[in-house]
């Protein structure tokens, strides 16, 4: 599916088949009055790990909102390879802790793309709630309110039910930022472990160790592609020191 927006409008990409998930050119993007993404053109790989770098309001959420569908972009164009709807877990900050939800209703939020709000959902729907849960070891934490878990266990909740979705193309924005050791390792195995079953994973992260184990890298410095490729190709320590320069 490839998704066009106005102003700048691009040649259509090469129609070769892709072994990427998403690719995206000249993508602008922001808010009311405040650009933000200008003229963005990269792909992000199919069954892979790619990690989204850079400062403090480089604009890796906002990328991450236009590719979730829930930032429009200004400008670009917008290319989905064959595949399900992507699941999009927001930053830990984003999801309120004082709703009045358990974790398994927050789980079984991930179903409702599909089934509605207001329709009950299947025998299906309750297996697939059941299987995300188990597979992020928090079926024993079913009947907690999201207020009250730790933040390894809500991020954890939030995964299953961006597991609940059943999508393919799965969207983080920084899902270790704040755990302590252990429960960003353990993020970050599991992140893994999904794209070794066949999931394409995309990671907001300020954790430069979780970026060097991706397979891929997309270095955003004040809106704009400072650097794509291989960790270690793209994370040198001159290009760090040369975007994270004060301005
Ligand atoms: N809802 C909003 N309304 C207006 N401006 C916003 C909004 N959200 C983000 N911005 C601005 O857009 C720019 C990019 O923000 P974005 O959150 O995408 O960056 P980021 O790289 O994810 O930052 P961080 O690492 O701090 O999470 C920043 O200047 C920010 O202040």
């Amino acid at each position: 599916m490839t998704i066009m927006f106005n102003k700048h409008p691009v040649a259509p990409p090469d129609d070769a088949p892709m072994r990427e998930r998403v690719r995206f050119s000249d993508l602008e993007a922001g808010y009311r009055g405040r650009p933000v993404l200008r003229r963005l053109s990269a792909s992000i790989p199919a069954l892979a790990m790619t990690a989204l770098v850079g400062p403090n309001g480089s604009g890796k959420s906002t990328l991450l909102g236009v590719l979730a569908g829930v930032i429009e972009a200004t400008a670009g164009q917008l290319h989905y390879a064959e595949g399900r709807p992507p699941a999009f877990v927001p930053q830990r900050g984003a999801v309120g802790d004082a709703l009045p939800l358990t974790a398994r209703q927050t789980v079984e939020m991930g179903r409702w793309n599909e089934r509605g709000l207001w329709r009950r959902l299947t025998r299906r729907d309750r297996a697939l709630v059941d299987s995300a849960m188990e597979r992020l070891g928090v079926a024993g934490l079913a009947a907690r309110q999201l207020g009250e878990l730790s933040g390894g266990q809500r991020q954890r909740v939030l995964i299953a039910q961006s597991l609940a979705q059943h999508s393919d193309l799965l969207l983080l924005d920084e899902p270790t930022t704040g755990l302590d050791l252990g429960a960003r390792e353990g993020i970050t195995a599991l992140l893994t472990d999904l794209v070794a079953d066949g999931t394409t994973v995309v990671q907001a992260t300020h954790d430069l160790e979780a970026a060097r184990s991706a397979d891929t890298c997309l270095l955003l410095g004040d809106g704009r592609l400072v650097g794509q490729g291989p960790p270690e190709e793209v994370l040198t320590p001159a290009a760090l020191s040369r975007t994270w320069r004060p301005a």
